[in-house]
């Protein structure tokens, strides 16, 4: 049986007294499109920060493509592709002299890294943007030159974390479509929002409330069928 992209068991996480995770588990099934959905607070920046290694992960366990992370944590950061919340590329270099430093940064030769850079940007459908300089492009081309950053080194999921914030209704809509798009072609992605229109009912779904998880599944079946928002009210005791 193939393992799964993302597997997450048991994960606490404190800062101080304050418990920011607890005793989280769940899983991003290979080629899916997971929604982690969280209002501010929930814990979901914390749970990609241990994910990425920012922190360490004292207790649980976490594997990337069935590599653990605290054992073999080169083979399982090699397979992970990150999309921050804050902007992460540099508007003063063209975008093909970012995905450049990105490529070297793990271990890409500059010559294989061009040949990268042509094929993750014809993903994102930028093509004919690769010697733009970033300050140049648009906030939603920026949004899928971050993914195409992302995508260089061939990760086998991508960690989004509210990877539409600033954007406009359009784009916003066209960068998470893109993602899909994305699962469809083999990565699969967790897709950190608290927007709940981005998610669709075919759409994987983990539901973050106060460091804890509160549901798992399918959108479709969590939802049975209804109406996002108020499961998801329902469910967190929000609004009550
Ligand atoms: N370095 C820190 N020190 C203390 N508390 C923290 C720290 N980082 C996060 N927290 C707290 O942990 C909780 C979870 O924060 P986190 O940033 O993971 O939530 P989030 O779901 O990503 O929210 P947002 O969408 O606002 O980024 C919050 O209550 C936050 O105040």
């Amino acid at each position: 049986m193939l393992q799964d992209a993302l597997s997450i068991q048991n994960v606490s996480h404190n800062f101080g007294r304050f418990e920011a995770l607890k005793n989280v588990s769940l899983t991003v099934p290979r080629g899916s499109f997971t929604a982690l959905l969280g209002i501010n607070g929930a814990g979901k920046t914390t749970l990609f920060s241990l994910v990425t290694r920012l922190y360490d992960n004292a207790s649980g366990r976490i594997e990337v493509a069935g590599h653990d992370l605290r054992r073999a944590p080169g083979a399982a950061l090699a397979r992970l592709g990150v999309v921050f919340q804050s902007r992460s590329l540099d508007t003063d270099l063209t975008v093909a002299q970012n995905l450049a430093y990105h490529a070297a940064l793990h271990g890409i030769s500059r010559r294989e890294a061009m040949t990268r850079a042509t094929e993750v940007m014809a993903m994102v459908g930028l093509s004919d943007r690769l010697q733009a300089k970033v300050s140049a492009l648009s906030g939603g081309q920026q949004r899928r030159a971050e993914i195409a950053r992302a995508l260089i080194h061939r990760p086998e999921i991508l960690l989004l974390d509210e990877a539409t914030v600033g954007l406009d209704v359009k784009s916003r809509a066209e960068v998470v479509e893109l993602t899909r798009d994305l699962t469809r072609s083999g990565v699969s992605a967790l897709w950190a929002t608290h927007i709940m229109d981005e998610i669709r009912p075919e759409d994987g779904l983990v539901i973050l409330h106060k460091g804890q998880v509160l549901a798992d599944g399918s959108a479709q079946d969590i939802t049975a069928g209804g109406d996002l928002t108020r499961t998801f009210l329902r469910l967190t005791g929000e609004n009550t």
